[in-house]
């Protein structure tokens, strides 16, 4: 089996590391410092933080300073998502010293930006396709910005060089992820996809392993190991 990576999350909402079922605003459950969270995961052995600040995906303020004090505390890849939207906040981001950022809603709506910084920042940028059925969400996943398929096709011709797939369905439900949608984007695009959203168990992350000759690269995981269904030497153990 080809190695799958690992992506611990860390979502930031009001300064707390929390999760949320179908990224829906007021379900958080709390874990506490998103620093120490963090810092437990690297202990673990990951090798990816995907480190989220929930707030500025919502529109409802931001976590910018501790965002960029755990992402320069890791010693590990940090992928960064929320908020990052125009040249400010992508500055902001990419000064954190983070590998590479994901961009959600200015890829449905400022799509003459995005394929600017995709020119300019290559396999820094990989975009985050959200999506309800075949409908990306964007604005914290309160508003719908098109089809998947065809966003998927502009942002492949702008040399778009990874996107991160989460169904919003699974996300933060431990009911499974969607092999079906992972399996449709990798015959859409040849670039390489990091799958998000619904892992519950170490079959899951098997079977999303088994995608990996398809095109799948890597694995968000997150209620899953806040839950405590498995531990991440556990997961990394069954993915490598
Ligand atoms: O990760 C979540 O649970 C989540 C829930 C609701 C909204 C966004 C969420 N996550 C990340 O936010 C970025 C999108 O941010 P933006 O649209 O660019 O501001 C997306 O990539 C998700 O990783």
């Amino acid at each position: 089996m080809a190695k799958l990576e690992l992506l611990p999350a860390v979502d930031v909402r009001d300064g707390q590391a929390v999760r949320l079922v179908h990224g829906e605003s007021g379900t958080e459950t709390s874990y506490g410092s998103p620093l120490q969270a963090a810092l437990a995961w690297q202990r673990s052995g990951a090798e990816w933080l995907h480190l989220v600040d929930l707030d500025a995906a919502f529109g409802t303020g931001d976590n910018r300073e501790l965002i960029a004090e755990v992402a320069k505390a890791m010693d590990i890849k940090v992928e960064l998502s929320g908020g990052i939207r125009d040249d400010a906040s992508l500055a902001a981001a990419l000064a954190t010293g983070c590998t590479r950022v994901n961009l959600g809603t200015a890829a449905l709506e400022t799509p003459e930006w995005v394929a600017r910084v995709i020119a300019e920042h290559g396999d820094k940028i990989a975009v985050g396709l959200d999506v309800r059925g075949t409908t990306l969400r964007g604005r914290g996943w309160t508003r719908d910005g098109g089809d998947l398929y065809e966003t998927l096709a502009r942002l492949d011709k702008e040399g778009c060089a990874r996107y991160v797939v989460t169904d919003i369905a699974k996300d933060g439900t431990l009911q499974g992820p969607n092999l079906e949608l992972l399996r449709n984007v990798c015959a859409a695009t040849d670039r390489p996809v990091v799958a998000s959203g619904g892992v519950s168990s170490l079959d899951d992350l098997r079977a999303i392993a088994e995608l990996v000759p398809l095109g799948v690269e890597g694995s968000i995981v997150g209620k899953a190991l806040y839950a405590k269904a498995f531990t991440l030497e556990e997961a990394l153990e069954a993915t490598s």
